[in-house]
């Protein structure tokens, strides 16, 4: 997908298992949202092809809308219209809609079901676009940064409720920023970056499949000045040890027992009391780090 010179989904493969939440997941202009907006049929694909639930999401559009549901990344409602009544309306289009009342309640929308759309905080909008694409009972939801612009709480209802679907064998696609919800919720990964997918599998295939570690040691005296370069020796090539502050030592380096093991021997060797020595897994952000040498920020 082009838009005049810019190329915003290029070339861009993916599959996605029913029941199963799948997270699109890049930094502002990756092509998440064009990628979307191709699967919901809003937009024709300039090349390839997307079929979902097996239909043509431009050919087939008929078929396929009342089975999906799509939350927009903002708008999607009128200004004036009071949040429940815009709830109802998008209710009433569907064939067998979850009862309103089911769902204002779920997302804590009872608080502002008499205010206007253009008054609703942001997380209140984001609130409201759930509903709006949860009251159809789709089999299929499209979800564009759900959790945007939601306090905890919110975030955290929202994460359960879409847990609670997959559950009742809903399949989700949600883009998001956030790594956290990225780990939390879905079962399959995907990394985009210009357009492209640069790495796809489940938050624990993504984060260990490079095999290696982080291991935090903190001490309960000082370390003394040579303790990283110590360490380093003691530990092989393939390690790096960084200094945190005085007391504590974080190493990367195999994911395995020898390295915990090799650790646990210096500080004998070193007279050193561990106080812990635990060994963290690498997050999200670091693979994204390592596989672009940028942050993935908000
Ligand atoms: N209607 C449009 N006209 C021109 N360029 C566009 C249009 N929509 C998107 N783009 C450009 O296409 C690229 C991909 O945009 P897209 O919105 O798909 O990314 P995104 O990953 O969803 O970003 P964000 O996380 O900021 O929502 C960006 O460079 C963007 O500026």
């Amino acid at each position: 997908m082009r838009y005049g010179d810019t190329v915003a989904v290029d070339g861009l493969s993916m599959r996605v298992e029913r029941g199963s939440i799948t997270a699109v997941l890049g930094p502002n202009g990756a092509g998440k949202t064009t990628t979307l907006e191709t699967c919901e049929g809003f937009r024709r694909p300039q090349a390839g092809s997307v079929r979902v639930l097996g239909l043509d999401p431009v050919r087939q559009r008929r078929d396929l809308l009342p089975r999906i549901g799509v939350m927009l990344q903002s708008g999607g409602a009128w200004s004036g219209i009071r949040a429940e009544e815009m709830l109802r309306h998008v209710a009433a289009l569907h064939a067998h809609p979850v009862p309103v009342g089911l769902l204002v309640e779920r997302l804590g929308l009872d608080e502002c079901g008499r205010t206007p759309y253009r008054r609703l905080s942001g997380g209140q909008q984001q609130r409201l676009g759930l509903a709006m694409a949860l009251v159809g009972r789709p089999e299929l939801v499209f979800v564009d940064e759900p959790t945007a612009g939601m306090d905890p709480a919110a975030r955290r209802t929202t994460w359960d409720l879409l847990t609670e679907l997959r559950g009742a064998g809903v399949t989700i696609v949600l883009t998001t920023h956030y790594l956290e919800e990225a780990e939390r919720l879905a079962d399959q990964v995907h990394v985009v970056d210009h357009g492209r997918v640069i790495a796809s599998g489940s938050p624990f295939e993504l984060t260990r499949s490079r095999g290696r570690a982080t291991i935090r040691l903190v001490v309960t005296e000082p370390f003394p000045e040579s303790a990283p370069e110590s360490l380093r020796r003691a530990l092989g090539e393939d390690t790096e040890v960084t200094q945190i502050n005085q007391q504590s030592l974080l190493v990367t380096g195999p994911a395995d027992a020898s390295t915990l093991a090799k650790v646990s021997a210096w500080c004998e060797e070193q007279g050193v009391l561990p106080e812990s020595l635990t060994l963290a897994q690498r997050t999200l952000e670091d693979v994204f780090l390592q596989l672009t040498g940028r942050e993935l920020s908000p």
